[in-house]
């Protein structure tokens, strides 16, 4: 077999084993260059129309070169540079949403994540294989701002955000972060547009915004903005109780509370910054304090310790005897059983007034009054107000903000009646689910792991969205608070709110009875006999 010219097909045996030796072509030198030069050209070509602007880019860059040498380089690079840095002058948001941003994304998404996709998409169990072949999640985008890298993924074809939830840690880590969130949704609402233009605007918004069930959004905090301290927020005038800004979040913006119809509770080990939560709001609510649309009750079973300092700007305030925090308790609810008798068939949520104001009863460590005050009927009165206090107070503006530091149902039975939760530094893994909800921690909230250094950092659920956000809560120090008194000092007639309670004439709804139709008698007439009769036998 040996010697036979190649080309051929040549078969040979080797006792039973036949050998097939397939033809082979050789092209010529000049058809493989060619063959090559043609592949490379398409793959140039389809990358070309896949990113028109950076082929612009470079287009322009060789025309202006070939056209003016070095200098056409050289004046477009600093008349771009000066416009830029008065852009960013001028308005900075403006000028990371639409110039740095774009730009250090793509830079990003090019030289950070491209590098090391595969690497990590593998080693964080997010490909897969099919049909023999690997298959990886497809990095899409990369937006930046200031503190934030949001990636936009194509997952594989069958996977599910949740996935991506549960390795948000690994993921941080593979690209040398130590925070990354994962949501299912795009991150950030829509913005609100006005002006001659907007309707174009909310028409490309629609297609931004649209809903996309085949990407995930993986947020890594590139400079952690919660690591420096939050100074207080200014105090509004009249506060918006849709949007109290208490917080900042990981992209710097402001994280505002909801306050209007909600309770709110707040999950925190000791020493973890509880009080920041509260004196925040305590803070932003001050203007409606001094004008009487927000009446604070605040009960502070660590005998005053907390909250003393603040007192002028509260208009009831329990801190010593537990029997004086049951009666508050008791007042609010009675303040709760006027309104709903005034505004039933009139509105389903009270909207506050000066006439009649939002009560915010503040309690600080709730679990003194549910679970470890000693006295058994006390306890009991406590929880039957708080029972009904967060079962019905807050369509008639009579709301709970609790603090407490044991979210365990045990010590806190009504836990599931706050539909508004915040989770500060906790000790175990399994409370930050019992705070702020089944699955928040596989959904990137992991408040157990909290570094020492961040007091007053937390994971809030968004409105509207399941996934948690990390923020850190403003720091109201002593010299604030004391300020904060003297300024906004409650109304003298504040604590007299009950004097309402006098105004409460209407009385229950009373149904007229309906006629009835005469029924005819259920016994027979020998038994109805029987029993009407008196003792002589004779029909009464
Ligand atoms: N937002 C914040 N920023 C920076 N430091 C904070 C912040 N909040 C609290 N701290 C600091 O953390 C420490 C504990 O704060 P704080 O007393 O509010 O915690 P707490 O959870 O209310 O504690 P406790 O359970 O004992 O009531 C304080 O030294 C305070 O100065």
């Amino acid at each position: 077999m040996i010697g036979r010219p190649r080309g051929e097909v040549v078969t040979t045996s080797a006792g039973d084993l036949i050998v097939f030796r397939p033809r082979r072509f050789e092209l010529p030198m000049w058809a493989v260059v060619l063959g090559l030069v043609l592949r490379w050209s398409g793959r140039l070509l389809w990358w070309c129309l896949r990113h028109p602007v950076a082929t612009g880019a470079v287009v322009l860059a060789l025309w202006l070169y070939v056209e003016f040498g070095w200098p056409g380089w050289v004046v477009p690079l600093v008349v771009a540079s000066a416009v830029s840095a008065v852009w960013r002058w001028r308005d900075e948001s403006s000028w990371w949403a639409w110039l740095a941003g774009p730009l250090l994304g793509a830079f990003r998404r090019v030289f950070v994540y491209r590098r090391v996709w595969r690497e990590a998409m593998t080693l964080c169990g997010l490909a897969e294989t099919f049909d023999r072949r690997h298959v990886l999640p497809e990095l899409l985008r990369v937006r930046s701002d200031q503190a934030l890298d949001v990636l936009t993924v194509r997952m594989v074809r069958g996977q599910t955000p949740e996935q991506f939830q549960r390795v948000s840690a690994n993921l941080a880590y593979a690209f040398g972060r130590r925070h990354a969130r994962v949501y299912a949704e795009r991150p950030g609402d829509p913005p609100t547009r006005t002006g001659r233009g907007a309707w174009v605007l909310r028409l490309v918004d629609r297609v931004r915004y649209r809903d996309r069930p085949t990407v995930v959004y993986v947020a890594l905090v590139r400079t952690d903005a919660l690591r420096t301290l939050v100074p207080p927020f200014p105090v509004p005038a009249v506060p918006d109780f849709t949007a109290l800004p208490l917080a900042r979040r990981e992209d710097l913006r402001p994280w505002s509370l909801h306050l209007l119809a909600t309770h709110v509770l707040v999950g925190g080990a000791t020493r973890s910054g509880k009080g920041s939560v509260l004196w925040s709001l305590v803070r932003v609510l001050g203007g409606g304090v001094a004008s009487g649309l927000v009446r604070l009750w605040v009960v502070d079973p660590k005998g005053g310790m907390e909250f003393a300092l603040g007192r002028p700007m509260f208009a009831r305030f329990a801190c010593k005897s537990f029997e004086a925090m049951a009666d508050l308790l008791d007042e609010a609810v009675t303040v709760l059983r006027e309104r709903q008798t005034r505004l039933a068939g009139t509105v389903r949520v009270h909207t506050p007034t000066e006439a009649d104001p939002l009560v915010v009863v503040v309690v600080d460590e709730m679990a003194a009054l549910t679970a470890y005050l000693q006295d058994v009927e006390l306890r009991k009165r406590i929880a039957g107000s708080l029972g009904v206090l967060l079962s019905q107070g807050a369509g008639v503006g009579v709301l709970v903000v609790a603090a407490l530091q044991d979210p365990r149902k045990e010590v806190l039975p009504f836990r599931d009646l706050f539909p508004t939760r915040i989770a500060l530094g906790l000790t175990e893994a399994s409370q930050v689910d019992m705070v702020l909800g089944d699955g928040a921690r596989n959904r990137g909230a992991l408040a157990d792991q909290m570094p020492r250094w961040a007091k007053g950092v937390g994971y809030v659920i968004l409105d509207g969205t399941p996934d948690p956000m990390r923020v850190r809560f403003s720091y109201v120090s002593d010299d604030d608070i004391r300020d904060m008194a003297q300024r906004f000092p409650a109304p003298a007639d504040a604590s007299d709110i009950l004097a309402q309670v006098g105004r409460e004439t209407a009385t229950e709804p009373v149904r007229l009875p309906l006629p009835r139709k005469p029924s005819g008698p259920l016994l027979p007439d020998v038994l109805r006999n029987l029993l009407d009769s008196d003792g002589g036998g004779e029909p009464r």
